[in-house]
């Protein structure tokens, strides 16, 4: 039975500087958990703690009740039973896409190592593929071989540093989708490192965010989404305007601001309503794909909004608009 993988309090120092701090998180069994942060925030030193690859210098991680990192005790990475997948692939470039995979089944006889090998590539859709080296093959299929290899020796866990985002964007999605199908089916808990809000979003069950070695909230993706505990959470989740509520033109937010609130809204959360007594004017259309993004102003205030291309305001006229209060968030001005 698969088990969490659970860190408690862990904090790791370099010289004076503390870039991970007190963090404590539980990656649940079949769940992908996302690690969202900006550069510098720790995310590729978290994700080093939980593999072993570093001791912890406070607190503890564990696999279900067994004690792997302590300030005084770091079981190696090799020892873990953990699989590590990276940006950059990092296949053997001497060993074919199937001897690749067969590579960590060594201890289970050859002729049995070929096979779940060829099963495994055969999952990620790599069948015609098994014979050929890392060079002769596309990025995105070195990414599924380095996936098939990371979970052909049924690991414990499964932690990825940035995996999809050497990937050209038009086949990021359906690597990723067939990845991640995989590791959920695998039914053992997951991190995903990541600094873009949208592919935590779509992929991941669960999202962290860490700034600045702080985890800052932790939840089911669209728990944090619609109900963030910050400005800064808001706004690490995707682009939102920051309103100050002594410049809120009458009828803007549809309920009451007290003084010394900012309103974070997101874009979606901007409705173009001519019936709404706040008017703006469009700065800037800018088509996006189905979606137009507005460039507003609003009582000497930017605002952006998204809306239908097919309903889209012309730059340079004056629009109604209103907040929707399930996307617009309140926090004290000085939260940020
Ligand atoms: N071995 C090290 N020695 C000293 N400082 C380090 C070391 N590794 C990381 N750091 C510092 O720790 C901080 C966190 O780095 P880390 O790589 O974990 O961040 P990250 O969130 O993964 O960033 P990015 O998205 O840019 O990779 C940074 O300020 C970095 O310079």
């Amino acid at each position: 039975m698969s088990e969490t993988l659970t860190a408690t309090g862990i904090s790791r120092r370099y010289g004076t500087s503390t870039v991970v701090k007190d963090v404590s998180l539980t990656l649940q069994p079949g769940h992908i958990t996302a690690l969202l942060g900006g550069s510098g925030a720790g995310k590729s030193t978290l994700l080093r703690l939980f593999a072993g690859l570093e001791p912890v210098d406070t607190g503890e991680i564990r696999l279900g009740d067994q004690l792997l990192s302590s300030p005084d005790k770091t079981v190696p990475a090799e020892k873990r039973r953990i699989g590590l997948i990276f940006q950059d692939f990092a296949l053997f470039p001497h060993l074919t896409a199937a001897q690749n995979v067969a590579f960590g089944l060594k201890s289970m006889g050859k002729e049995a190592a070929r096979a779940l090998a060829a099963e495994w590539l055969e999952r990620l859709g790599l069948t015609g593929r098994a014979e050929a080296y890392p060079h002769e093959i596309s990025g995105g299929e070195q990414q599924r071989v380095a996936i098939a290899r990371a979970l052909a020796p049924s690991p414990a866990a499964i932690l990825m540093d940035e995996p999809f985002s050497g990937l050209d964007p038009a086949l990021r999605g359906s690597v990723r989708d067939t990845a991640l199908a995989a590791i959920r089916e695998a039914g053992i808990p997951a991190l995903l490192v990541t600094h873009d809000p949208t592919e935590a979003l779509e992929s991941a069950d669960c999202i962290a965010i860490l700034q600045g070695g702080t985890l800052l909230q932790q939840g089911e993706a669209a728990e944090i989404y619609m109900n963030p505990a910050s400005a800064a959470v808001a706004a690490s989740l995707g682009p939102v305007s920051r309103l100050k509520a002594e410049h809120l033109p009458e009828g803007l937010a549809g309920q009451a601001v007290p003084a010394g609130t900012e309103l974070i809204v997101r874009p979606e959360g901007v409705l173009h309503d001519e019936n709404s007594p706040a008017r703006a004017k469009v700065l800037a259309s800018q088509l996006t794909g189905p979606l137009c993004r507005l460039l507003l102003q609003c009582n000497g205030q930017a605002l952006t909004a998204l809306v239908p291309r097919t309903t889209a305001p012309k730059a340079g006229t004056e629009i109604g608009i209103r907040l929707d209060p399930a996307l617009t968030f309140m926090f004290q001005s000085a939260d940020t």
